[in-house]
């Protein structure tokens, strides 16, 4: 089984793309939303955040208070560091649960806005690299959050260039608004079926 890595910075498309991946039958697994899970349902996690970034953390009934925590750690790395700390091994863990649940698969996906700067790309066969034009991705995301331009800047200032992935990617997906998405994603995913052959 080929396990696909699915990235691309913030706004590109991924779980717009990632979603037409599942479409056709290819299990995905998203990384970001798992991290969500884990950090309110797994104990030890939960306070090791408390203990690091305060009780504000969550909220009274347990939910995690996602704007406080951006506050702090998208507008600096160290804290932001200290949160991937916690966060990524048990988004790890989850991922290998996925993996041996879908093994007669020919290939899966692992969804994630950081697939590069974690480093989970090298648990990966290949990479896609979604792409957009800044402006573009911008606008997206304070359309769908109701977010600042300047929210939506401090975050992509915390990823790695949208151009240095593109030379780190196998694969690159453009979605600009312009050029056609689903011919793209035919292309891979007939791609990745014949390499599973092999
Ligand atoms: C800080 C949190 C609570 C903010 O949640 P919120 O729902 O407001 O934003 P969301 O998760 O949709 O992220 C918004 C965008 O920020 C970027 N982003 C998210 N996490 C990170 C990160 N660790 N590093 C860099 N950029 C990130 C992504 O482009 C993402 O699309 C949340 O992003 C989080 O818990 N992040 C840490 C866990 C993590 O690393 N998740 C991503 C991969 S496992
Ligand atoms: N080709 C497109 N044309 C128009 N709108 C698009 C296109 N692709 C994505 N969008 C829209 O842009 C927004 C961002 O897309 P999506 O949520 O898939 O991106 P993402 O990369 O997962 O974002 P994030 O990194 O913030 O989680 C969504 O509202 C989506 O509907």
């Amino acid at each position: 089984m080929l396990k696909v890595g699915l990235t691309g910075n913030i706004g590109s498309g991924k779980t717009t793309i990632a979603k037409v991946f599942e479409l056709l039958g290819v299990p995905v697994f998203y990384a970001d939303d798992e991290a969500k899970k884990v950090m309110v349902t797994d104990d030890v996690l939960i306070a090791g955040i408390k203990q690091a970034f305060g009780n504000e953390a969550y909220r009274g009934d347990g939910s995690l208070n996602r704007k406080y925590i951006s506050n702090i750690v998208f507008n600096n790395k160290a804290e932001l560091d200290k949160l991937n700390a916690l966060v990524h091994p048990a988004v790890f863990r989850a991922f290998e649960q996925f993996d041996g649940l879908h093994q007669a698969a020919p290939y899966v996906i692992r969804e994630a806005a950081i697939l590069f700067e974690s480093g989970s790309y090298k648990m990966c066969d290949r990479a896609i690299m979604i792409t957009a034009p800044l402006e573009t991705r911008i606008n997206r995301v304070m359309l769908r959050d109701k977010l600042s331009r300047a929210d939506v800047e401090s975050r992509e200032a915390r990823q790695m260039p949208q151009d240095e992935k593109v030379k780190l990617a196998n694969d690159v997906i453009i979605n600009d608004g312009k050029q056609l998405v689903i011919p793209q994603i035919l292309r891979l995913h007939e791609l990745y079926l014949s390499l599973s052959r092999n």
